[in-house]
């Protein structure tokens, strides 16, 4: 919706009938009910008309990718493919920009994330996202930014998408320090050591620092650990307080603590945060005991 201020905007929907419904009602009411399509945004099914453009905005649950990615390589060939996605994917251990090198030939790779909710874009709410490409990327800037749209630039597509898929995983746990009444003190003490255990593991695996200083670390986390728009802190929040959730929703933070574990074994690396998270959202500890566990860890330096 954003990008139709600047020119006409084709909408992929794998299915048919949502296609139709999308094109002819102007709205998403499953996913984004109450804000209306701009006039210059289509919607179609139809995949030759849809991959038609050279730059194409990836948004789907990370662990769908690999498959869309493998269905479509061929058609994907050579285009600038731009992930909205915000997690790793289990089985390979890769972010979107890994997959799209290892499963589309010829691609070029980027990540646009940051704090931002869909409906916050979508109705022209002022928002500052971070853009990685491995390459110089200053015509796909200006190409995505917006009036209301701010882009800022970096070649760090590790760093920009570890902290828009790491965040997440805290989300869950400030969530759930919330939903069990323990207090906004202990929100802004998991959200420092979470926004450490980030840091730990996006240095290692090779991102820069700054850029998880920056809109895609320390931005989203702000931005999905305080509201409650965020799906993932509402997951935690429901965990907190022994509420249900509806297993439909999209959660990337549950995959996530998986795939983040994995690695952080692998490097060795410790977590203590995100495994507790991983612990929680697989149910196999209670919110007390994840509590307990971190409250008894030795004390140490900051
Ligand atoms: N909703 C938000 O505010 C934001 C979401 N994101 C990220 O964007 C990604 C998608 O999230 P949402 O759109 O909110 O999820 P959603 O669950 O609301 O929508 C997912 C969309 O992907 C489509 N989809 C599912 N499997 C697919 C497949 N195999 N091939 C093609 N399309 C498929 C669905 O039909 C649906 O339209 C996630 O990684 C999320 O973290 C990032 C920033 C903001
Ligand atoms: O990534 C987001 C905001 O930046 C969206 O967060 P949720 O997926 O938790 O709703």
């Amino acid at each position: 919706a954003s990008l139709a201020q600047k020119g006409p905007v084709t909408l992929w929907a794998r299915d048919p009938d949502q296609a139709k419904a999308m094109q002819t009602t102007r709205e998403n009411t499953r996913r984004l009910a109450g804000v209306k399509l701009p006039a210059n945004v289509s919607v179609t099914s139809e995949i030759a008309s849809a991959f038609a453009s050279d730059t194409l905005l990836l948004a789907m649950p990370m662990q769908q990718m690999a498959g869309f990615l493998n269905s479509h390589a061929e058609t994907l060939t050579g285009k600038t493919l731009v992930s909205c996605s915000k997690g790793i994917d289990l089985a390979t251990g890769q972010g979107p920009t890994g997959l799209i090198r290892s499963l589309v030939q010829g691609a070029r790779a980027a990540v646009l994330t940051g704090p931002s909710f869909a409906a916050d874009i979508a109705r022209g709410l002022p928002t500052a996202l971070t853009l990685a490409c491995a390459d110089h990327s200053e015509a796909l800037q200006a190409e995505l930014s917006t009036p209301t749209l701010r882009l800022y630039r970096t070649t760090d597509t590790t760093g920009a998408e570890l902290g828009g898929a790491l965040k997440n995983v805290y989300a869950i746990a400030a969530g759930t320090v919330i939903g069990a009444g323990l207090g906004d003190s202990a929100r802004a003490a998991l959200m420092t050591r979470g926004f450490a255990e980030m840091l730990r593991v996006a240095l290692a695996l090779g991102a820069r620092a700054e850029t998880l200083s920056g809109l895609s670390g320390f931005g989203d986390l702000v931005l999905t650990c305080t509201s409650e728009q965020s799906r993932n802190f509402r997951l935690g929040y429901a965990l907190g307080s022994g509420a249900g959730f509806d297993a439909a929703i999209t959660v990337e933070g549950v995959a996530t603590a998986k795939a983040l574990n994995a690695l952080a074994e692998r490097h060795q690396i410790e977590i203590p945060v995100a495994a507790m998270v991983n612990a929680l959202t697989q149910q196999e500890i209670s919110v007390s005991e994840a509590m307990q566990i971190l409250l008894a860890r030795p004390l140490k330096e900051e």
